[in-house]
């Protein structure tokens, strides 16, 4: 029999392999996360994805065989072999999807970037590559969920940081509902009074001392419920807000090579639904519960017939969520990682704006980002026509109950025995009993929609940090000491691009690295500048080897100064200090004399002082790269990595600056395709095929 395969959608642009495998894995089991597979891996998918071959391996790993068929006709190998479990297929050369369906020359489909979908036979075979695989497990890959319970678990955690606040909501929320209570006792007190003894005798003073008492305690605490809530919701936003950028500090550069920048955004903007979702829980979600329990047995003593019929209507609601909430939950996945997609397609048109500005026209690139966000719309939709039905029939129920209780009330009143006073509350008593009900069910829609944002969040806060070293075992000073690189290799996705570099750069000399295009250059810098651990061999700053370094040392004292310029919109002279406090206003002048900006500043009608727009859009682009070389300059670094960082500029401005940079003491790695050579260099590298070559030296003067 088929069984269901839940939605795992990828955490990021790389990871379908991992999300379809996880999907494999739970198909009629518990759901487990795709970065549960990548716990004990140091590997993570990178440019090039994850191949079937690693996917298998880790199958293999968690006792399980993945095999992998190439296969022309994919309904006719389904067919062929009786299967009835979901496969994986390669699709469109560049993802890996599930398809857990073919049936009438229809496919049903989990595509892990955007959910489940419909679509025809000949779609699915138009952009099939070629490739399925199939998952067989045994009663031995049980170890692969044991993690599942860790997220609940960790969510439990994060609320727990906050208890001291969540008690004091939790205990005056219940303060407040408790005077709601009083409110049907009154009302069975006031009819009963007054059908017993027809003259109505309690005394106006005592009516209004009661009410007025009433309305100011509940008025107050109302206020002072409402003010923690707040000030909850302050604490949960910005704990996790501050964790999490503290995290995107620590995380290695390899992290965002896999990131985009609007999926970061999005996540983080996800923390304020957390923020809301959790605040709302703990102030009804407990409470809901405790009324629930109490309403249930107060209506049971006043009458045990009567409650039949309530907890019948409870039944059906149960029944229904029970229904609902699973489909609810795949949109709420859905349309989350939809507002996703939607931020990076958005951060991504406004970044090549001045680009798509010159085409003309745009109307694809509209269409597309249209398409995105109607995606996440009609998830929107789906998860609230659901909603509709579980919140519809609810309030529905919670507006004929009361009336068919009061009726059954009197129709019966003999075999119920329950006099006026009592019916009319045990009515309003039931319609306290089913509101916390309905807000219940509610809060199930909320939790699942955390547990989504949180695993979103949570994502990012398990990622491996880059290693920096904050208690190096011995201060090292960096400067005038040699850096040496021994037997470096290096590769990206398992791939080497480096092979056993060797380089001793001594402190004050100047290296040119030549090289074609592609061949590794930039990311040799990176290494040096450690921002890329080696995957072989070791870095020695004297003597001292890399991992006793602390890393923010060394990177203050490398500057790097890149094609690609980064500058802010803020003020000339903020955008090369930089947030650097050390710098002063004569080190600024200095830098932008250095990098030949100086005399182009000053001819600007505000100077330092001129506000650049986002990225520097007011200045030409030579400009912008001598700012950001003036930057770099300002923090005064005792060893600069110039990768072709002066490549906008005209060959006597670029001359100047070259000029001016190598005639200063600092030791300088010049990458360039241009240059064969530049007046004071006194070592000549060529980077081929992976392999570093000396070409030339010349003896210091
Ligand atoms: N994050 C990454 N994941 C996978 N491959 C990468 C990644 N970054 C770079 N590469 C690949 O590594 C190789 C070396 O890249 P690198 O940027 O170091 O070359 P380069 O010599 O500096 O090139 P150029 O002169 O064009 O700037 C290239 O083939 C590139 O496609």
């Amino acid at each position: 029999m088929r069984k269901k395969t839940p939605v795992i959608l990828q955490r990021n642009k790389y990871d379908c392999g991992y999300a379809c495998l996880a999907m494999l894995f739970s198909y009629g089991d518990s759901k487990i996360s795709s970065n549960m597979l990548l716990t004990e891996e140091k590997f993570r998918a990178g440019r090039d994805g994850v191949t079937l071959l690693e996917l298998k391996r880790i199958s293999k790993k968690f006792n399980a065989e993945l095999s992998v068929f190439k296969v022309d006709d994919v309904k006719e190998f389904i067919q062929q072999r009786k299967v009835i479990e979901p496969i994986m297929i390669h699709w469109k050369n560049n993802h890996f999807i599930i398809i857990t369906k073919i049936h009438n020359n229809k496919a049903e489909i989990i595509d892990p970037e955007i959910g489940i979908s419909e679509i025809s036979y000949e779609e699915l075979m138009l952009h099939y590559s070629g490739f399925v695989a199939t998952l067989k497990k045994n009663s031995r890959n049980k170890e692969v969920f044991i993690k599942e319970k860790h997220y609940t678990k960790k969510l439990f955690e994060l609320v727990v940081e906050f208890k001291k606040y969540i008690y004091i909501v939790i205990f005056l929320s219940f303060l407040y509902q408790s005077l709601n209570l009083l409110f049907p006792f009154m009302t069975q007190f006031l009819i009963d009074t007054y059908t017993n003894n027809k003259s109505f005798n309690i005394s106006i003073k005592a009516f209004l001392i009661s009410i007025v008492t009433i309305f100011i305690i509940y008025f107050m605490l109302h206020l002072l419920r409402i003010f923690f809530i707040t000030k909850t919701q302050l604490v949960i936003n910005s704990t996790m807000t501050s964790k999490f950028i503290d995290k995107l500090f620590k995380l290695p550069l390899s992290f965002y090579d896999r990131s985009s920048a609007g999926d970061i955004a999005s996540r983080i903007n996800n923390i304020t639904m957390i923020r809301e979702i959790i605040s709302s829980l703990t102030t009804t979600l407990l409470l809901d519960i405790t009324l629930v329990v109490i309403y249930s047995i107060v209506l049971v003593k006043y009458s045990v017939t009567l409650s039949v019929v309530v907890f019948t209507a409870v039944l059906i609601q149960i029944i229904l969520v029970k229904i609902l909430l699973p489909k609810i939950s795949i949109f709420t996945n859905q349309e989350v990682a939809g507002q996703a997609a939607f931020q990076t397609d958005l951060f991504e048109v406004l970044r090549s704006i001045n680009y798509i500005k010159t085409i003309g026209v745009n109307t694809e690139i509209k269409k597309k980002l249209n398409d995105t966000f109607q995606n996440q719309l009609l998830n929107f939709a789906k998860r609230m026509n659901l909603s509709a039905v579980l919140g519809g029939l609810s309030s529905s129920i919670n507006l004929i109950l009361p009336v068919a209780l009061l009726f059954l009330g009197l129709q019966y009143e003999n075999e119920i025995g329950l006099s006026l006073g009592q019916i009319v509350a045990f009515s309003t008593m039931s319609m306290n009993l089913l509101s916390p009900i309905s807000s219940i069910i509610g809060s199930l829609e909320s939790i699942k929609l955390v547990e989504e944002v949180y695993l979103r969040i949570d994502s990012v806060l398990e990622e491996e940090e880059e290693k920096t070293n904050l208690n190096p075992k011995v201060h090292i000073d960096t400067i005038n000491k040699d850096i040496v690189l021994e037997d470096i290799s290096f590769g990206y996705s398992g791939k080497n691009i480096l092979h056993n570099i060797n380089l001793c750069i001594k402190p004050g000399e100047k290296y040119l690295i030549k090289g074609t295009t592609g061949v590794g250059k930039t990311t040799l810098f990176k290494i040096i500048a450690g921002l890329y651990e080696p995957t072989v061999g070791n870095i020695k700053y004297g003597v001292h080897p890399y991992d006793d370094l602390k890393i923010m040392d060394l990177r203050k004292n490398i500057g790097f100064i890149t094609q690609e310029v980064s500058l802010f919109n803020g003020t000339i002279e903020d955008n090369i200090r930089f947030y650097n406090n050390n710098v002063s206003s004569s080190d600024i002048v200095h830098a932008a004399k250095m990098a030949c900006i100086h005399e182009e500043i000053i001819k600007f009608p505000m100077g330092y002082s001129t506000v650049l727009g986002d990225n520097g859009a007011t200045i030409s682009g030579g400009q912008r790269q001598r700012l950001s070389i003036a930057r770099t300059l300002a923090a005064n670094p005792e060893m600069l990595l110039i990768d072709e960082g002066t490549s906008n500029l005209d060959i006597d401005t670029e001359g100047a600056v070259i000029k001016n940079l190598f005639a200063s003491n600092k030791t300088i790695l010049f990458i360039s395709h241009r240059h064969k050579n530049i007046d004071g260099v006194n070592h000549i590298y060529k980077l081929d095929n992976g392999l570093l070559h000396k070409e030339k030296e010349y003896s210091l003067q």
